[in-house]
């Protein structure tokens, strides 16, 4: 009898036909994760949703819960207490908020005391909490980091975060495949931090829009665990869900040993496995970019998107020579923010701060890569005057580490700022900011107007270019500082002690046993909707001529730190109404008549809610009033938390949202009808169509709750959990059952003062 051909399938396919617990119409599918990371930004609504409705934590064994965002990053030497550590008060409370979370639903949790505490994205892998073949999430958009280790990693909202802990399940759509090739050899001076902010500045910031990036070729074959996290991290950035590398034998020497990987006879099966995890020969990649290694030059951006790009040997690009209006619009405002003459050579531009951290770039090899740079500089090298360079790990570990080998005292006795682990001024959520104007050399991987500070200026680059740029005071081709045979994505460091990061994994942690808070039976599903129903909106309707509108943008750091979803009106695109000046009121849009009323959006530019999952932009919006948007595409993780907001987010092409912006400029309504999917114009103009998907069109007429519709499933989760424990024992948690990693934290506070 002829065998059953299967056919062949990308790694994305493998991943996501392992972990469909059920498929529903149109493609869309209930998706089992295997590991959920929590920090105290996105989760504080979530863990207070799963209280009203009486729910649990489905699995805590597949949980783990850290502090990064809001920390502070000084010393920590004298610390008593988050309540004195933290002076901020809105930060103080949402760090309280997860310990009180943790504690009261039984997670696993690395506190402020505990070295095991970092960067959300830094510690999973860190632990050996990721990996290969499982489906992470978290919320955070740069959940993409873990698909590094070949596995399906994407950031969520805060209403899925909830969704997640209380059935361990998601609701997806399968996304498309996208192959980026990028084969050759890597020219000297030039990082997988290079390589990831060219291909966002060949395919632009929405190029990966709908897709899963499997990262392959020769290069990435060739980069260590950290480059390739730092590839995969930027995925988001490429307006990609997810970005992934198949595992290899890089991937699983990186693994062996880590406290949380699979130890003994599980790690055998394990490595039988995720030896199968890769892209079969054949398999159909909707999308295929093929980069030539020797086209990438160390990279530096000038504008106030990741996509805009430019060699260091290059110029500031002359809006005067764009033909597209909108680009030449956006590219003017740009350079105005910036602070940036057209034209001006890049290693002309100089700088006041420099920040060598964040989930990219805060790995031990990249502390390893700025400090070669600056031994390289010369023994009496130092950071430039009248510049403040700071370097965070991105964990206690990666602190320790670095300090053992010395690390420290090559960044300190040059005049850098040494820092404790947390996102910093990557985001600045905690007091690490730029001052209105300042400009920063960043490492980081987002260069939106705002983000490290209001008014601030970052340039993205590599950890070696931000060493260079440090010490000279203005950005530099890193080349200057190499000799002709060295490479700065090796980690050949012949002055430097290196040591293996396994001498600090000696700790054992543990994490709560599986099943350990299901063996009550979850709450029935009669849990009330939570979602606002939508059937029909009419009502004035603002247009936006916009492209790649982020979230920092629709709802700017600082309104992230509630506890709430609702009295974020004020927020909505705050930069743009007021003056960062005066404080006063600009002639932004929505500050305008007729449209201070506005219940739709039309944006005419692509990528409308790129960027950070915050789902505090469609909070944001819904309480401004706003029910419906229309534009040509969303970022994914915006798009979905909008549906879960009772908002409607309809995709039309390009010319029609240009057709309806017009009627929006004339102060026309429209009418929004779900039901019938059209928009309805007045004045005689034929209704526009759209299509929703009918699962969510669904949900949104009916008001319906994700969760509550998810537990109905309870049994196909629980005999997905059966075959799960059966092929892939590991992901119980097979090395680790136990007592729970205790929570570091002072006794619970009652009533805080502020
Ligand atoms: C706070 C979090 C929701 C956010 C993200 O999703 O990316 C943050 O990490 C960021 O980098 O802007
Ligand atoms: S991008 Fe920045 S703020 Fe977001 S998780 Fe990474 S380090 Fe933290």
């Amino acid at each position: 009898m002829p065998a059953v051909s299967v056919p062949p399938r990308t790694l994305y396919d493998k991943i996501w036909d392992d972990h469909v617990v059920e498929a529903k119409e149109d493609g869309l599918a209930l998706i089992y994760v295997d590991r959920h990371l929590v920090f105290e930004v996105s989760s504080p609504q979530a863990f207070e949703g799963l209280r009203s409705a009486g729910r649990k934590v489905r699995r805590p064994d597949c949980t783990l819960a850290t502090v990064d965002h809001n920390v502070p990053t000084v010393s920590r030497k004298n610390f008593q207490s988050v309540e004195t550590f933290i002076t901020e008060p809105d930060s103080k409370a949402q760090v309280l908020a997860l310990e009180e979370n943790v504690r009261d639903f039984g997670l696993a949790y690395f506190g402020l005391k505990d070295r095991r505490q970092g960067i959300v994205h830094i510690i999973g892998p860190q632990q050996g909490f990721t990996l290969p073949g499982i489906v992470c999430v978290a919320g955070d958009s740069h959940t993409s980091t873990h698909g590094a280790f070949g596995c399906l990693a994407f950031g969520v909202g805060t209403s899925e975060v909830e969704h997640v802990l209380a059935t361990q399940t998601i609701l997806q759509r399968k996304s498309k495949n996208m192959r980026i090739t990028v084969d050759g050899e890597l020219l000297e001076g030039v990082t997988s931090k290079d390589v990831i902010l060219h291909i966002i500045g060949v395919i632009g910031t929405a190029g990966g829009n709908g897709c899963v990036i499997e990262y392959a070729g020769s290069v990435i074959r060739s980069l260590s665990m950290e480059a390739r996290m730092s590839i995969c991290n930027m995925s988001i950035e490429a307006g990609a869900r997810a970005g992934m590398i198949a595992p290899d034998e890089t991937t699983f020497k990186y693994l062996q040993g880590r406290p949380l990987a699979p130890k003994g006879d599980a790690w055998d099966q394990a490595i039988t496995h995720w030896k199968t995890l890769k892209s079969d020969e054949g398999a159909k990649f909707d999308l295929e970019v093929k980069i030539n290694a020797a086209d990438i030059t160390p990279t530096v951006t000038w504008g106030t998107s990741p996509q805009d790009v430019v060699p260091i040997t290059g110029r500031v690009p002359d809006p005067a020579t764009m033909a597209d209006p909108a680009k030449k619009a956006s590219a003017q405002r740009s350079l105005a923010y910036m602070g940036l003459e057209p034209n001006t050579p890049m290693e002309e531009v100089k700088i006041d701060k420099v920040f060598i951290g964040s989930c990219t770039n805060s790995r031990i090899e990249d502390l390893r890569s700025a400090a070669k740079i600056i031994l390289a500089a010369g023994p009496n090298a130092k950071v430039a005057p009248n510049v403040y360079a700071m370097i965070v790990p991105g964990s206690g570990i990666i602190k320790q580490h670095a300090e053992v080998e010395g690390l420290d005292i090559i960044f300190k006795r040059a005049g850098f700022d040494w820092r404790e682990a947390g996102c910093s001024m990557c985001l600045g959520m905690n007091p690490d900011q730029l001052a209105p104007g300042e400009r920063c050399a960043s490492t980081s991987n987002r260069n939106f107007e705002g983000r490290q500070g209001a008014g601030g200026r970052t340039h993205l680059l590599s950890p070696a270019m931000a060493a260079a740029a440090a010490i000279t005071g203005k950005l530099t081709d890193v080349r200057k500082f190499l000799g002709k045979q060295v490479t700065v994505n090796t980690v050949d460091l012949s002055a430097l002690k290196t040591v293996s990061e396994f001498q600090f994994m000696d700790e054992a942690p543990s994490l709560p046993s599986p099943n350990s808070s299901i063996s009550n039976p979850l709450p029935a599903s009669a849990s009330p909707s939570s979602v606002t129903k939508f059937a029909t909106i009419k009502g004035i309707a603002v247009p936006l001529h916009m492209e790649n509108v982020d979230t920092d943008m629709i709802v700017p750091k600082q309104f992230l730190k509630t506890l709430k979803r609702t009295g974020l009106a004020r927020a909505l695109f705050l930069t743009l109404r007021k003056d960062p000046h005066t404080g006063k009121d600009t002639d932004f849009i929505l500050n305008r008549a007729p449209y201070d009323k506005a219940k739709i959006l039309v944006c005419t530019g692509k990528n409308f809610g790129c960027g950070s999952s915050r789902e505090h932009a469609p909070w944001s919006l819904k309480d401004f009033g706003i029910r419906c948007l229309i534009a040509p595409s969303y970022g994914e993780i915006f798009f979905n938390n909008s549906f879960q907001n009772g908002l409607l987010p309809v995709i039309l092409p390009q010319e029609q949202c240009l057709e309806l912006a017009k009627d929006a400029e004339a102060g026309l309504e429209l009418e929004v009808d779900l039901e019938k999917e059209e928009i309805r114009r007045v004045g005689g103009a034929p209704p526009v169509s759209f299509h929703t998907d009918p699962f969510r069109r669904h949900c949104l007429l009916n008001g319906l709750d994700d969760i509550a519709l998810t537990m109905q499933t309870e049994d196909a989760i629980k005999e997905f959990e059966k075959k799960r424990t059966a092929v892939w024992p590991w992901l119980d948690g097979f090395g680790y059952l136990g007592n729970r990693i205790p929570v570091v934290q002072e006794k619970k506070v009652g009533k805080t003062d502020w």
